[in-house]
């Protein structure tokens, strides 16, 4: 047989005003948000509430000082439906209260008998998280003492946002956001610390915090509860409200790359650059007459020895040198200094990778009696006398093979096919 609940156990259910009388399982919580004006409470009520999303041109756009109507539970089906939710496996309905920003008007009557305070203030207005402090705890320990508190960063997009364009978009009278007052997350961390209370960000626009906030707010209000109610078993899983993860900024987007047309004639193919003396960076002058034009890139790109070359910093004697003797002169040059300057390990190195740059025209083949183009290193015999066997002259024939440097009047054409090359 049931057992009979008590006449005065149900008459002060019914009077608890914590429970929902359509579902006697659902405690209602009462959750008041509170904080400067425009900080964004109507829209971060909204966004609970009736789930309002909007872009970020259209908040700032519709900026109207307003109290989201706690009627809305009474008159919309929807609102009243999203108010439930269930936390550490407790059924509860959450009432949010809007409030007036404005520090005069009174707010008794939105504290009264109230489970938790959401405290918001703006991460762009330093101001409002000043007001925290000196006005808002205050007031709610005045008229709350009990309930606890949660203090909420909102607007947290405008901390990544680009503020010119925002500064833009807002409507003509509003304050512009100056990029110094963005305020960092320590700073409402340190306040909220200072407060002993709980701290979180949100953003209505990136619809981010939104139930990090809430469902912290339930919890908190839930453990207060529980230490005045502490028979209720059921809030025995309800947790302390819980650490924020951080947020993710929104990638900026993909630099845009623009790909230019083909070139439509002749002139304009980027061979022509090639062929062109004007865009050479390199002139190679052979036996002091013939001057091949070349470019650096392809030069190095074909050659390891040329790559050595052109990473040498010349002094202006060798490039003096390059004009009166050819490449091989400003080589030896470089060479012979690197010699006084007791780099002797360094130089005699760099002569054997670079002794192949000038242009000999009368190198025989041994035993063909073909004439062959070859490479010349004019060091003086002086300098390399002294440095085991090496010929004062030397003289290194060039062969068309794959891994050999082509040089000659065609060495820049043949550069073309080379690895990077167009
Ligand atoms: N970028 C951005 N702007 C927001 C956000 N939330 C609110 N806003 C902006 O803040 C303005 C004020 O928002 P409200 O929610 O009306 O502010 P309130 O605190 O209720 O203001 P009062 O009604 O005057 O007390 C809006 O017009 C938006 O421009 C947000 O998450 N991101």
């Amino acid at each position: 047989m049931a057992r009979e609940m008590p006449v005065w156990r149900v008459r002060s259910q019914l009077m608890d005003s914590d429970m929902d009388y359509e579902r006697p399982n659902v405690e209602t919580i009462k959750c008041v948000v509170v904080g400067d004006n425009a900080v964004g409470k109507t829209r971060l009520i909204c966004a609970r509430a009736c789930n309002a999303t909007l872009t970020q041109y259209q908040l700032l756009a519709t900026h109207v000082p307003t109290v989201w109507a706690i009627d809305q539970y009474r008159v919309c089906q929807e609102v009243l439906e999203r108010s439930r939710d269930v936390v550490d496996d407790v059924s509860v309905s959450l009432r949010l209260w809007d409030t007036f920003g404005d520090h005069h008007k009174d707010r008794r009557f939105a504290y009264g008998r109230s489970d938790v305070v959401v405290l918001c203030f703006s991460i762009a207005n330093p101001n409002s998280l000043h007001h925290v402090k000196t006005m808002w705890y205050p007031e709610i320990k005045h008229f709350c003492p009990r309930a606890p508190v949660i203090l909420v960063g909102c607007q947290l997009d405008l901390r990544y946002a680009d503020l010119e364009a925002v500064n833009r978009a807002r409507r003509p009278l509003a304050r512009p956001i100056k990029p110094n007052e963005i305020l960092p997350p320590e700073k409402g961390r340190e306040v909220a610390k200072e407060l002993g209370i709980p701290y979180y960000e949100t953003s209505v626009v990136a619809q981010f915090g939104i139930k990090d906030v809430f469902d912290n707010a339930i919890r908190a209000a839930l453990i207060s509860r529980r230490h005045l109610q502490f028979w209720k078993s059921h809030l025995r899983n309800v947790q302390r409200p819980l650490l924020q993860a951080p947020f993710l900024p929104p990638k900026p987007p993909p630099p845009i790359i623009i790909v230019p047309d083909p070139p439509s004639n002749n002139e304009e193919r980027p061979a022509h650059l090639l062929e062109d003396p004007l865009c050479a960076d390199v002139i190679l002058v052979l036996q002091e007459k013939i001057k091949i034009y070349a470019h650096k890139i392809y030069l190095s790109t074909s050659s390891s020895k040329f790559y050595d070359l052109f990473l040498m910093d010349l002094g202006e004697e060798d490039q003096h040198s390059v004009a009166g003797h050819g490449f091989a002169g400003a080589v030896t040059t470089a060479a012979e200094r690197m010699l006084h300057q007791e780099e002797r390990h360094h130089a005699r190195d760099f002569l054997l990778r670079a002794a192949s740059f000038d242009i000999c025209e009368s190198a025989e083949e041994a035993g063909s009696g073909q004439r062959k183009p070859c490479l010349r290193a004019s060091t003086s015999d002086g300098i390399l006398r002294g440095n085991r066997s090496f010929p004062g002259r030397a003289e290194v024939p060039v062969h068309g093979g794959a891994g050999r440097e082509r040089a000659g009047p065609h060495a820049h054409r043949s550069h073309r096919g080379a690895p990077g090359g167009v």
